[in-house]
């Protein structure tokens, strides 16, 4: 981990020193909190092989069970610089699976928008129906009717393959968890939360769920194959994206966060690995593995550490401003290349994020800055959320309801020259089938009966 570690390095902004950010005179009673956390990533089918990753981000979560919505953990204050220095800082479905459009619906139904002080409100977010998330209407499939080789995503809990299925010649992705790891490092909540969450989101920037299976080894996604990969990977190719082509993403992730928390749905985990792009070149968010329905605050420690939030490091309780911050980081990284808080140790990482400076690169438009500051403010009450930021004049160039109805036409285009076509994603090494401890099928009803 760390800010443009290895080669190719990201283009080095002209007046951005991260080193600036240092200063950090804040002294805050997380340390125990980060201390106790596992940074070091659970990887099943090893490393990437061909590429690495300028930046390696890895997820973190606390690894205690998340203590509900409401309630809260006790933890002692301690002073973080002191505590640092002890961390460690290692840092088939049936047929009828066949590609379904989204169903996405405009909804003309007045918005509760608020205002900010600078910039007044010209739009009326667009938004697609509010689903009734978490209901069952994700099939069950049976996973031999799936052939799955090819590994083309590896994160830190789940491998995930290029999968066909045998009878229709449909390809789809398939997210792969195996069960002992899931419940040996108490991530059972989070699993089932991500089929639950998953299950009822229909947008045309996220990712389908199409249904979920399980053997007596692993737990099984299967998933609508975003075939451009990752934004992420556009992204250090490119170095740095132009600011026309950042609003375009910017905007259609900002779609999706918004239909997410209009639905309750905190994503918790916004970062460029996980926005992926469609065939066609939109945005399409995966991995619900930290999404959770929030009706207020929740506590549990989770996420990737350059993105995460002040209050979620200082265990205030977060809700859906998490996701407006991790955003605001996002952003930045597409105009800069780099994440504004960044370094090889994730206890500075932590140190910056709560020091409240973010330094800007010259060439960094006033209006892009205004929406970063507006989104990275430590204080949650001041930061910006959905209506500040579609109204924001960083966005002026963009319809929203064009975007929304995918017209607006995307900056990159995958050249896809067959269903199957995974030239966007990285290599990996052959996955070797077969090689997880089964789990007894009373444990596997007692922890995963909706799988
Ligand atoms: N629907 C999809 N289509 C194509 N590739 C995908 C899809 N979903 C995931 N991937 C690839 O697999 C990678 C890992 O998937 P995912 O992020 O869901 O795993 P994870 O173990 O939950 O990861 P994390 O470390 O972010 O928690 C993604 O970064 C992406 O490259």
């Amino acid at each position: 981990m760390g800010c443009g570690a290895s080669s190719p390095p990201p283009k080095v902004p002209d007046t951005f020193t991260p080193s600036q950010q240092a200063e950090n005179d804040q002294t805050v009673g997380t340390a125990e909190r980060l201390a106790g956390l596992d940074t070091s990533p659970v990887r099943e089918g090893g490393l990437k092989t061909t590429e690495v990753k300028p930046v390696e981000r890895i997820s973190i979560l606390n690894t205690s069970p998340d203590p509900g919505d409401e309630e809260k953990e006790t933890l002692p204050a301690v002073d973080l610089e002191e505590s640092s220095k002890s961390l460690n800082t290692s840092s088939s479905p049936e047929e009828n699976y066949a590609t379904q459009g989204m169903d996405s619906v405009n909804d003309p139904r007045p918005r509760n928008l608020s205002t900010n002080s600078t910039y007044q409100e010209k739009h009326v977010t667009p938004t697609v129906g509010v689903e009734n998330v978490g209901v069952e209407n994700v099939s069950h499939f049976n996973i031999s009717d799936m052939h799955y080789d090819k590994i083309i995503g590896v994160g830190s809990f789940g491998t995930v393959y290029l999968s066909r299925n045998k009878r229709s010649g449909t390809h789809f992705a398939l997210k792969r968890l195996k069960m002992k790891e899931v419940i040996d490092l108490q991530q059972v909540e989070h699993a089932n939360n991500e089929r639950w969450v998953w299950a009822g989101l229909r947008h045309p920037f996220i990712c389908r769920l199409f249904g979920t299976s399980r053997d007596d080894r692993y737990l099984y996604l299967l998933l609508e194959l975003a075939h451009g990969g990752e934004l992420f990977s556009m992204l250090r190719k490119e170095g740095r994206f132009s600011n026309d082509t950042a609003t375009f993403y910017a905007g259609e992730t900002a779609l999706a966060l918004d239909y997410l928390h209009k639905n309750d749905i905190v994503y918790r985990g916004l970062k460029p690995e996980d926005i992926l792009i469609s065939r066609d070149g939109h945005v399409k968010l995966t991995d619900f593995g930290f999404a959770k329905v929030v009706y207020s605050h929740t506590y549990t420690l989770c996420g990737t550490p350059e993105y995460l939030a002040p209050e979620v490091l200082l265990n205030k309780g977060h809700g859906k401003p998490v996701d407006w911050w991790s955003f605001g980081v996002f952003v930045f990284e597409m105009l800069v290349g780099q994440p504004p808080f960044c370094s090889e140790d994730p206890m500075e990482i932590y140190q910056r994020i709560l020091s409240g400076k973010t330094f800007f690169p010259s060439y960094i438009s006033s209006d892009a800055k205004h929406l970063i500051k507006g989104l990275l403010r430590n204080d949650v009450t001041k930061r910006m959320s959905s209506s500040a930021v579609f109204s924001h004049p960083w966005f002026n160039t963009l319809d929203w309801d064009s975007l929304l109805a995918q017209k607006v036409p995307p900056p990159f285009v995958p050249r896809i020259t067959h269903d199957g076509d995974i030239n966007c994603f990285e290599t990996y090494p052959e996955p070797s089938h077969g090689s997880s401890t089964p789990i007894q099928q009373s444990r596997i009803e007692a922890n995963f009966a909706d799988f």
